[in-house]
């Protein structure tokens, strides 16, 4: 049977463009997981029969342990790997409750909008580095 690549299984993830005081967290990929050492915004995949709202809220207390305020939808990136296509939900937040620490991350860092193409971000994240840049300070 033919398979066609847009039939193949998508990996559909949550992550969190959260914002304090003008800048925006950002968090180190840890070692042996895909993209590894790469910077990018935390979240993770989503969990069957949860929704992005409840996937996103899992995944910034597993990675950072902080509860957010209501997210906010932003931008949807769909971005194929050679190893596997991802859907990135992009929401915008604010820490509601905790300390942001890098529990499931090598290190995180709260950085300016202008200060985000320094940092080296996977391919899929390129187009929302242009645009939070375009939005200016949060
Ligand atoms: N969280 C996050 N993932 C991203 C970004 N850009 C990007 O290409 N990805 C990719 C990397 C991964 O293949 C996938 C996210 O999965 P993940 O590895 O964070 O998943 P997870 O936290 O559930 O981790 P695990 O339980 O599978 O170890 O999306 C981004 O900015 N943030
Ligand atoms: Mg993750």
């Amino acid at each position: 049977m033919e398979v066609r690549a847009d039939a193949m299984k998508v990996v559909e993830v949550a992550a969190g463009l959260i914002h304090h005081a003008g800048r925006y967290l950002i968090a180190r990929r840890k070692p042996g997981v895909h993209l590894a050492g790469y910077w990018e915004f935390p979240g993770g995949k989503r969990e069957a029969g949860e929704s992005f709202e409840d996937c996103l809220r899992r995944e910034l207390f597993e990675e950072l342990s902080v509860r957010i305020d209501v997210p906010v939808p932003y931008r949807i990136i769909r971005h194929e790997y050679p190893e596997k296509t991802v859907k990135l939900h992009f929401y915008r937040c604010a820490i509601e409750a905790g300390q942001a620490a890098p529990i499931e991350c090598a290190e995180i860092r709260w950085v300016l909008p202008e200060e985000l193409p320094r940092y080296k971000f996977p391919p899929a994240d390129r187009i929302i580095i242009e645009a939070l840049q375009q939005d200016g300070r949060p």
